[in-house]
């Protein structure tokens, strides 16, 4: 399968603490990797390391096998795009919808000023947002809707690969469904390849193709999903997996389940 994405022996040190340790990883195109671990483990460190946010002291990243220089070029950062847990990161509260979203579109010349417009529409049906938000400010809306709009803010550059950590964490577990429903519909809409960060099991399981553990710095697991929950290979995944609690099948609340049954 096609790499969209490849981490050699990447380390990064936060002062004299090391917080990624010769980490290796290969992410095929149109796939979902879900990270795991727990908190302190790296993850975001990794993250923020692959969007370019951070200098690995070691290692390289490559990106549609292309390696991704210190200084990135502006369509280096186009190409990696991050949603976070918190969508406010991404909006500025003093602009519009319709200028969160076209910053971006003419910024990296994605399209034409006349073309701008039915552009951010499509985007925002994309989020399943009515047009008419577009007149709207980032507070109007709610966490939920927020965190589609961000959604729609970095899939507007047809991002190579979207980074999401902790999507939908800050969000009231009765929206988290929806948005995580909302990620599977584009990831199939738009043969998206992802890296999702999240301590949650039951959001891994359903959005995940492959899983990968982190602890303390280092990639202990990374095994296709039916096998992470079925069969997990170390110890560690093994006390992750059973410190989720147990619910009955037939719970609906909020739709999660357990992912080990
Ligand atoms: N800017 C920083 N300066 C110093 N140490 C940091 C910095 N950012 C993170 N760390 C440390 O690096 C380690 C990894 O942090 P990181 O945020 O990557 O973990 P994480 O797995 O994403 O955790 P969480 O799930 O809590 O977000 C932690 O021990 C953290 O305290």
């Amino acid at each position: 399968m096609e790499l969209a994405l490849q981490i050699k022996n990447v380390t990064v040190h936060y002062g004299g603490f090391t917080a990624l340790n010769g980490i290796q990883l290969n992410l095929p195109k149109h796939t979902t990797l879900g990270l795991v671990g727990e908190s302190g483990s790296g993850k975001s460190t990794l993250a923020r390391v692959i969007a370019g946010l951070i200098v690995p002291a070691e290692g390289q990243i490559l990106l549609d096998s292309q390696e991704l220089t210190k200084k990135r070029s502006r369509e280096q950062r186009k190409r990696i795009q991050m949603i976070f847990q918190n969508p406010d990161a991404s909006l500025n509260p003093k602009h519009s919808i319709r200028q969160i979203l076209s910053e971006a579109l003419l910024f990296h010349n994605i399209v034409g000023r006349t073309e701008i417009e039915k552009r951010c529409k499509e985007l925002l049906a994309r989020v399943h947002l009515e047009g008419k938000a577009l007149d709207k400010y980032p507070h109007e809306f709610s966490g939920g809707q927020r965190q589609r709009i961000a959604i729609a803010r970095a899939l507007s550059v047809e991002p190579s690969l979207l980074i999401a950590d902790e999507p939908t964490s800050a969000l009231d577990v009765s929206v988290q469904l929806s948005v995580l429903e909302l990620f599977n519909t584009l990831k199939a809409e738009l043969n998206l390849t992802m890296l999702f960060i999240s301590h949650d099991l039951g959001v891994i399981h359903a959005i995940s193709d492959t899983v990968a553990v982190m602890r303390q710095g280092n990639l202990v697991e990374i095994n296709p999903k039916d096998q992470f929950f079925a069969r997990p290979e170390t110890a560690y995944s093994r006390e992750l997996l059973s410190a989720v609690p147990k619910m009955p099948k037939s719970n609906t609340s909020g739709g999660f389940y357990d992912p080990r049954t």
